[in-house]
């Protein structure tokens, strides 16, 4: 049914290349994971003494090493792992690092082709520089939280989409693969200023741009495509479950009519908006009629722009998502999505192992960067690194 991801094997777009990643909430985790699935090597450095709790769950593909970078000798590994690394992804707060003596200048200076990717929420200047903060702060920053929400009622984020994922993990993780590209002419590396708030701002070009073309003048819920139009909707059925329409273009509103049984000639102009809302109620009504299954069989293979809304568990198993293996299980029959977008000859080929143990492969990461055993030994023995092959991570 699924496609099981190989793991390992053949050349990837990101073979080669080594990542450190600091263990953070979720932003940075998906940016790390994004690299491993496309062939990076990526070490996440999570705490020592170890937390009761890990919080990543994100680790596909991850190494993990246990690290007191609080305590000098730990911070002074990480030096030495940055000088051998192409990426460091560092999630804290501004200033954090700096405290510890792991602030940019420092680590471009022992190694001046390593990517310093900072990815917070509210950047390294500015007011908000040191203050504490969550997905849904940023996208109020941004501007884009304004708009989202039904007629009504308080704005509404999207659970923790926005911010820490597209606005954050993703385009940290653009930032990075763009200072590598250019690092190819260079020679040098450079430190990547990812912010969440401008990350958001950024991937929602397209409503700042588009506001003199009124797409957007009226009440937040009243507008094209924040749920004022009947049209671009979400329908119940009778079953329960829902179907989505976007059906914006007149040709495929056109298919969307037809498909309901309705007739055009005694229906207001699509663009009306005073007569939106008893649009929608004609629409629900009519979506209420049939289950989601029939809906689909209507408006399968047509151009009205109506899909059924699937839950997680339906989603993998749904015909086009299965023929294109969308979604991959790892070897604990965990379900996820595939990598995206797709390579046509080096894609991704994500880990099909669990995710690691936090200090699961200290020592292994440490010989690998060129630690020898005895200070390997010292390190232990100062209790700056811990290692885990046998403790899960909850
Ligand atoms: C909405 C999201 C957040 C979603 C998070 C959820 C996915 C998870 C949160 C709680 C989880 C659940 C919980 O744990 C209980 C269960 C556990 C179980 O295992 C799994 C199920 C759970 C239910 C679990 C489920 C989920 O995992 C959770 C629900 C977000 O918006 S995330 C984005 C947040 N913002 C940012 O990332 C922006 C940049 N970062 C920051 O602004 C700050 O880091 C932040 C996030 C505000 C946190 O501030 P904090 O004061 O805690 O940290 P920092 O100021 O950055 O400083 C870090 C300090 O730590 C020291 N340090 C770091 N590494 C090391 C090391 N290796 N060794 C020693 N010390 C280290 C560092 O020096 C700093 O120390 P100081 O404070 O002294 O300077």
């Amino acid at each position: 049914m699924f496609r099981r991801s190989a793991g390992g094997g053949r050349s990837m777009a990101l073979s080669g290349l080594r990542v450190l990643e600091l263990a953070g909430l979720a932003p940075a985790p998906l940016c790390g994971m994004i690299l491993a699935d496309f062939g990076a090597r990526v070490v996440r450095v999570d705490r020592a003494p170890r937390s009761a709790v890990a919080t990543d769950v994100q680790g596909r593909g991850k190494r993990s090493l246990a690290l007191d970078l609080k305590r000098p000798p730990g911070a002074a590994a990480l030096r030495r792992l940055c000088s051998g690394a192409d990426v460091l992804i560092e999630p804290f707060r501004h200033g954090v690092m700096e405290k510890l003596g792991l602030g940019p200048e420092v680590l471009l200076h022992e190694n001046p082709r390593l990517i310093y990717a900072r990815l917070t929420g509210f950047g390294q200047t500015g007011k908000y520089a040191k203050s504490a903060g969550h997905d849904i702060n940023y996208v109020a920053l941004s501007g884009v939280l304004s708009k989202l929400g039904r007629k009504g009622e308080n704005p509404y984020a999207p659970l923790n989409l926005l911010a820490d994922f597209a606005g954050g993990g993703v385009l940290c993780a653009l930032g990075i693969i763009i200072a590598l590209y250019e690092r190819t002419i260079s020679g040098k590396g450079q430190v990547v200023d990812a912010s969440m708030v401008e990350g958001i701002a950024y991937i929602s070009s397209f409503l700042w741009k588009s506001q003199n073309l009124g797409l957007w003048n009226r009440p937040r819920g009243e507008n094209l495509l924040d749920s004022g139009a009947p049209f671009y909707e979400t329908y119940k059925t009778s079953d329960g479950k829902f179907m989505a329409v976007g059906a914006i273009e007149p040709q495929f509103y056109d298919q969307l009519i037809k498909g309901l049984g309705l007739d055009s000639d005694k229906l207001p102009s699509q663009l009306s908006f005073s007569d939106w809302p008893e649009m929608k109620k004609k629409f629900a009504s009519i979506f209420a009629q049939k289950t989601q299954s029939e809906w689909c069989s209507i408006f399968d293979g047509t151009d009205a722009c109506v899909t059924p809304v699937l839950s997680f568990d339906d989603a993998p198993l749904h015909q086009h998502n299965k023929q294109r293996s969308s979604f991959i299980k790892n070897d604990q029959e965990e379900i996820s999505p595939r990598p995206a977008p797709l390579l046509s000859r080096t894609p991704a080929v994500p880990s099909c192992k669990r995710d690691p143990f936090i200090g699961e492969h200290t020592e292994e990461i440490l010989l690998e960067y060129g630690f020898t055993q005895e200070e390997i030994a010292k390190l232990y023995s100062d209790k700056v690194i811990e290692s885990n092959k046998l403790k899960a991570n909850l």
